[in-house]
């Protein structure tokens, strides 16, 4: 895989997660290239990270083994069909991260013969925690899945899913999941604060039980409920907190949210797809 050079059409929040987690895991900068259509952006991508840039997109396909399509969904039909024939040329593996765009939609825009893997990587991957899910059309060989693999599974967990449309639940809970974790760390520290904690000590405590109950969940055999009742006291204050969010109907919540992503990403690709 080091040998490989990758690139990266589009260089915003995803894409230098993903290089990032790259380089801090052996990947030579001199192999990766990025293009963007911020002049800035690609700068400070430069200055930081010591790899090529280019506000060229062909640029990057010509100088590439493998190359990630990373920008957003909603300009992914127009950037698609300006590469194209550069990605044909140059027989490049294509990689796609972009939420709701379906297979059949970047078959459509980058040509029938081109081997495409659709994926749903996380930003967590910045920090070499990311989980990917992946998908390849029938294009794709077995070295440019193992390709397309090393590169995703340098920057943390790896999986492939048999169904394409299992990639719009992948979407709902590990693509997006991320901001729900910071969304409770957000609500945590506020009430914190509001009991009477400093900020400082507000964020630190958050931060590290946060990390504290992923790593007891990773690590250990039980199940997050077993592991809930441990913290549980019966008659205790846990008790409370939980009972009060059952009375919101938490959990019931988080369903309908986890679903409005899924059906958001589902109508995305009928929207921004076969049009
Ligand atoms: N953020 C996340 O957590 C995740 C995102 N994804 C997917 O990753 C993709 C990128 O998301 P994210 O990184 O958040 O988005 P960003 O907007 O941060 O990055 C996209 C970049 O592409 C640039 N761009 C726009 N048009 C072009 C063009 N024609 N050629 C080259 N570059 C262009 C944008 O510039 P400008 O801003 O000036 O328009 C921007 O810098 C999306 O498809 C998203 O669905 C997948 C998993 C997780
Ligand atoms: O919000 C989004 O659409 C993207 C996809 C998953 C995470 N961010």
């Amino acid at each position: 895989m080091k040998t490989k050079a990758i690139g990266f059409i589009g260089g915003g929040n995803m894409a230098a997660s993903l290089i990032t987690g790259l380089i801090e895991s052996g990947h030579s900068p001199k192999q990766i290239w990025v293009s963007d259509i911020n002049e800035e952006l690609l700068q400070s991508l430069a200055a930081k990270l010591k790899i090529n840039v280019t506000i060229n997109n062909e640029t990057v396909i010509n100088e590439s083994d493998v190359v990630v399509m990373a920008v957003k969904p909603q300009v992914l039909r127009q950037v698609a069909s300006q590469v194209a024939d550069a990605v044909q040329r140059n027989k490049v593996l294509l990689v796609s991260i972009a939420a709701g765009i379906s297979q059949q939609s970047l078959s459509q825009w980058l040509g029938q013969q081109v081997p495409i893997v659709r994926c749903m990587p996380n930003t967590p991957a910045l920090v070499l925690s990311g989980a990917t899910a992946l998908h390849a059309n029938v294009k794709v060989n077995d070295e440019q899945k193992d390709l397309a693999e090393n590169i995703l599974r340098a920057v943390g967990l790896t999986l492939w899913v048999e169904q394409e449309s299992e990639l719009d639940a992948v979407t709902a809970v590990s693509g997006s999941g991320p901001a729900y974790y910071f969304l409770l760390m957000e609500a945590m520290e506020k009430a914190a604060q509001e009991l009477g904690l400093s900020e400082g000590t507000a964020r630190l405590l958050v931060q590290q039980t946060a990390l504290g109950a992923a790593k007891i969940a990773l690590e250990s055999e039980e199940s997050p409920a077993q592991l809930r009742a441990r913290v549980t006291s019966p008659g205790g204050t846990t008790q409370q907190a939980i009972e009060t969010f059952q009375q919101g109907e938490f959990v019931q919540l988080v369903s309908k949210a986890m679903h409005a992503a899924r059906d958001r990403s589902v109508k995305m690709s009928k929207e921004l797809g076969e049009q």
